[in-house]
């Protein structure tokens, strides 16, 4: 069966995307379909093909002042950046992304077994919606909570394929050591001692999202991800094929296209960044896009603090910016928040709950 029954939690089931594929190649039911004409309505096609900044990871964590300075930069200009020098063993990176590609190719009976219940947010299913009449993602996904370990709903991982426990903690592991280091060179820029960021999160929240997007006959009319920004405090995102364009970055005004270098990660700051700097560091608007050709597979990594966790910009810099920006708000309700609101609302509200006018 496709069409999942209703259940009695808060999001509303729709197909598998992949499935709709499956069976028919060459159309796009009307729920998909976001612009009519073939330009994609005003902003569809990407005007722009620019490198996002590139970070030396190595430098950084040696405490590289011109590294630091690029973090920096790459933080208020676009949010987003790719790091090289992670040092996060080719392997890992090989056997995570086959992990994704193997369990979104299994039939789709077995692929249910994974299927999240109606008030979940983890599991496998298409993007979830909570209004009936929304527009839909051209994505089918699996998330999985990592770390801390007890948060993990086993069942919803993908033990039918026998490795994928061992080759998703080794990457999550590796992308958490990175994440650390990251959140180093943060603490720095904030003004803070090295760790302070780090603990400020409690204990880190660890969630893993795999995205895959099948090929469709009119990519100019559908969109992968609906323009969001990541509510977390980092984003490392993972491209199953460095070849294969998807991600989109909102910068100054325009849509741009990231072409990842070859075994880079792409970094972007989420939420919590963004208001524990009171703005000067950007939350940025993202979505991912489809083609024609070929399926695309992502996986990102969110580092988010725990639900507890109240976030408020830092005094010392609301201090110096003579205004605070953002309102104090509890990680956990921000999450709810986010969970709830519309897929296809065009620019991301989230911030609209908690920023303070001008
Ligand atoms: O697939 C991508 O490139 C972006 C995915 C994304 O933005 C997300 O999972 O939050
Ligand atoms: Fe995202």
């Amino acid at each position: 069966m496709i069409i999942i029954e209703e259940g009695c939690g808060s999001f509303i089931p729709t197909e598998s995307v992949q499935e709709i594929v499956r069976k028919n190649p060459e159309v796009v039911p009307e729920r998909y379909v976001r612009y009519e004409d073939e330009e994609g309505g005003d902003d569809l096609l990407p005007h722009l093909f620019l490198e996002i900044p590139v970070i030396d990871l190595f430098l950084l964590s040696s405490g590289d002042e011109e590294e630091l300075k690029k973090l920096d930069m790459a933080s208020k200009e676009w949010g987003f950046f790719q790091i090289i020098n992670h040092d996060i063993p080719t392997e890992v990176l090989q056997e995570m992304k086959l992990t994704a590609r193997e369990f979104f190719q299994l039939p789709l009976e077995d692929k249910m077994k994974y299927f999240k219940a109606s008030n979940d947010v983890q599991g496998y299913g298409p993007s979830p919606i909570v209004y009936e009449q929304q527009k839909l993602d051209w994505a089918d996904i699996l998330i999985l909570q990592v770390y801390p370990t007890h948060s993990r709903q086993e069942k919803y991982w993908p033990t039918i394929l026998p490795d994928s426990t061992k080759f998703i903690e080794a990457y999550s592991k590796e992308a958490s050591r990175v994440a650390e280091k990251l959140l180093a060179g943060f603490s720095q820029l904030l003004g803070m001692q090295i760790e302070e960021l780090l603990k400020m999160h409690c204990e880190v929240l660890q969630a893993m999202r795999m995205n895959y997007y099948p090929t469709c006959p009119t990519p100019e009319k559908v969109i992968g991800v609906s323009p969001h920004a990541d509510t977390g405090t980092l984003t490392l995102l993972l491209q199953e094929d460095d070849t294969i364009d998807g991600l989109q970055v909102h910068h100054l005004g325009e849509w741009v296209s990231i072409k990842p270098l070859p075994n880079a990660l792409i970094i972007n700051i989420g939420d919590v960044i963004e208001v524990l700097s009171n703005g000067r560091y950007k939350s940025v608007e993202h979505r991912a896009m489809t083609n024609e050709r070929k399926e695309r597979i992502s996986i990102a990594t969110f580092i988010c603090p725990s639900e507890h966790v109240e976030i408020e910009p830092l005094a010392s810099i609301v201090y110096e910016d003579l205004k605070q920006k953002y309102k104090k708000f509890r990680y956990g309700d921000y999450l709810n928040y986010y969970w709830t609101r519309r897929l296809d609302e065009k620019t991301p509200t989230n911030l609209g709950l908690i920023k303070i006018e001008a």
